[in-house]
């Protein structure tokens, strides 16, 4: 008889004191606040461009977001969502499946329920709120925060690009050794682009203002899992399996707009100007979601400010891009499942065309704390539990999670080394300054 493997509880309010309980009872209310403060704020905008309706419009989606947080903070019963967009009815499902997981004990409020679901639940009504008034529908509610992240890092930005072309000059020339050593620095650069999110600020400022590849060599302690050696081996031997016959594909499943994104863009350009890989697929999410996660438009936006920038190195990076796209060896792609609560190891059954898509590809970067979340399905795991086993049968292709650690979720450590770091700074967990590579493939 196949061992059954019996999963750890998952994070949730219901427990006090812990960091999902301040994130539902602080955190997501100041974030529903700001979004509320943000429609107020584009009134005339609405005005001025839909008249009347538009203003009717704003209104209405502020009543339903005001309804939404005192629902909210005073711990009622997550309910079924009530419009009709495509997702819903999926939504609805799973809020039925947590149901009976609770074993019937009645309504599931916002704080005894899984922490994953609802704060996935909240962003998910923040989209109806618009998505349900036109003629204000198409409304990215994060917009301009993530503008802002971007603006605020501009001299990053600069510093990145700069190095990037100075690099691609003689990437030519470079032996495999230096090639090495530059996909460690661009793999650590897009890593610690993830202390750029938003939601875990509130929305406050979180850009990035020191130069991102300076500080490396003090970062590299904080990185508590490090495969970066393996993801070198992996590249290596792709090339040698693959030869002509197929192409080399490498998937990043996006997080955050602004200087993350950047960060990313340059991983994917090194990864194919140094032929290490033929094609780059992105992911990224088709609603706004935890506040600076990237949408198509963040995408293309993106890419287009890079293009006109006024600094050489810049609008060099944003040409060549544009150029990748347009070729085809840059994909973007989004898809539903991406912003459904469900964790990852349901993708194939949720998800089976997500999933198949990415079956081809060589190896998968998953960026940022939310997708080690749904990796691992958010819950009280030991720290040396092995990723694979964390993964709960998730793995279409090789992967590699680029994550900072910024809630207390975490596998694949060292026996003590866990404890040891939370002796001498125990918020170490939650506080954006810890990292990992981590990959669970088959070398
Ligand atoms: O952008 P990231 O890295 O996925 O982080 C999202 C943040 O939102 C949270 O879900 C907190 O609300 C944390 O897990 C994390 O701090
Ligand atoms: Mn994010």
């Amino acid at each position: 008889m196949a061992a059954v493997t019996v999963l750890p509880v998952s994070l949730s309010a219901r427990f006090k004191g812990s960091f999902a309980y301040f994130t539902i009872k602080d955190r997501l209310p100041q974030i529903l606040t700001k979004v509320i403060d943000t429609l107020h704020r584009h009134k005339n905008e609405f005005f001025e461009e839909h008249g009347e309706k538009g203003v009717e419009a704003e209104k209405r989606a502020i009543s339903f977001l005001s309804k939404l947080r005192n629902e909210l903070q005073t711990d009622k019963p997550v309910t079924p969502l009530e419009d009709e967009l495509p997702d819903a009815a999926l939504w609805n499902q799973y809020l039925d499946y947590q149901r009976n997981l609770a074993n019937g004990s009645g309504e599931l409020s916002w704080f005894q329920s899984p922490w994953l679901f609802v704060e996935c639940y909240m962003y998910r009504r923040i989209h109806a709120a618009l998505a349900q008034n036109p003629p204000i529908e198409n409304f990215d509610v994060f917009k301009e925060g993530k503008a802002q992240n971007f603006f605020e890092s501009q001299e990053a930005v600069i510093a990145l690009c700069t190095y990037f072309q100075e690099l691609l000059k003689n990437i030519k020339d470079l032996d495999e050794k230096q090639l090495q050593e530059e996909l460690f620095k661009l793999l650590q650069v897009s890593l610690w682009g993830n202390k750029c999110d938003l939601s875990f600020s509130a929305g406050g400022d979180s850009s990035q203002k020191s130069s991102p590849l300076q500080s490396l060599g003090n970062l590299l302690p904080y990185i508590v899992v490090n495969d970066m050696e393996k993801i070198w081996s992996l590249f290596v031997n792709a090339k040698k399996r693959n030869t002509e016959k197929s192409n080399v594909r490498v998937d990043i499943v996006l997080d955050n707009a602004g200087f993350e994104l950047v960060s990313d863009f340059v991983l994917a350009d090194f990864l194919l100007s140094s032929k290490l890989a033929d094609e780059v697929h992105f992911h990224g999410k088709s609603i706004p979601w935890y506040v600076s996660d990237t949408t198509k438009h963040d995408f293309n936006w993106t890419v287009k400010q890079l293009q006109s920038a006024n600094h050489m190195w810049m609008s060099r990076c944003g040409i060549n891009w544009e150029g990748n796209l347009k070729k085809g060896v840059w994909v973007y792609h989004d898809h539903m499942f991406w912003t459904l609560p469900h964790d990852f190891s349901s993708m194939a059954g949720v998800a089976p065309d997500l999933y198949a898509d990415l079956q081809k590809s060589n190896l998968i970067f998953f960026k940022g704390d939310l997708n080690y979340r749904k990796l691992t399905g958010d819950r009280k795991w030991e720290y040396t539990v092995p990723f694979h086993q964390a993964l709960n049968k998730f793995h279409p292709a090789p992967l590699c999670s680029l994550r900072t650690l910024k809630s207390d979720t975490q596998v694949g450590l060292k026996p003590g080394q866990g404890e040891e770091i939370q002796a001498s700074e125990p918020e170490w967990m939650v506080m954006g300054k810890y990292g990992i590579v981590q990959i669970d493939a088959a070398l």
